[in-house]
């Protein structure tokens, strides 16, 4: 299996309205540092899993629907607790439309909170 890996990242407003997230209820801002990883189980016939500008491209468009927002206000993620795993799982969701004609096997996206945490999902699409 062949990855493709492209990176940004997108700062954001949020809060997490659980108890079990303390402080972390109240609004406060977070920057990721955002990982999405292609993968191919043989190469197109360019010898590539993705152009690495058309990845970056795709990364930038979908993180570019959060960056500079408060997520509480995005219609699209009304009543759901926009935790580091659940956005992941979203920017993988939307990158997979961006690609649903490439012949890619999975893709993963890591969000990074901080150096010492991050969380990650992996979304299978063809196996
Ligand atoms: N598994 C997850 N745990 C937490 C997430 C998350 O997205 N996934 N998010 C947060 C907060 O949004 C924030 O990033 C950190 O808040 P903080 O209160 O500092 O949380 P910590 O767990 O690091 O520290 P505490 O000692 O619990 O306050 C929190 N967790």
């Amino acid at each position: 299996m062949f990855t493709l890996t492209v990176r940004d990242h997108m700062m954001v407003a949020h809060s997490l309205p659980d108890p079990f997230f303390g402080p972390a209820r109240a609004l406060h801002g977070a920057t990721y540092v955002v990982e999405a990883g292609f993968e191919r189980a043989e190469l197109d016939e360019h010898g590539v899993v993705l152009d690495i500008g058309a990845a970056g491209t795709a990364l930038a468009e979908v993180l570019g629907q959060l960056t500079y927002r408060n997520l509480d206000e995005v219609e699209a993620l009304d009543g759901r607790l926009t935790t580091t795993e659940f956005l992941a799982r979203w920017v993988a969701e939307r990158l997979a439309e961006r690609f649903e004609r490439e012949d890619l096997a999975a893709i993963t996206v890591v969000l990074r909170e901080h150096p010492d945490a991050w969380a990650s999902y992996r979304l299978r699409l063809r196996w």
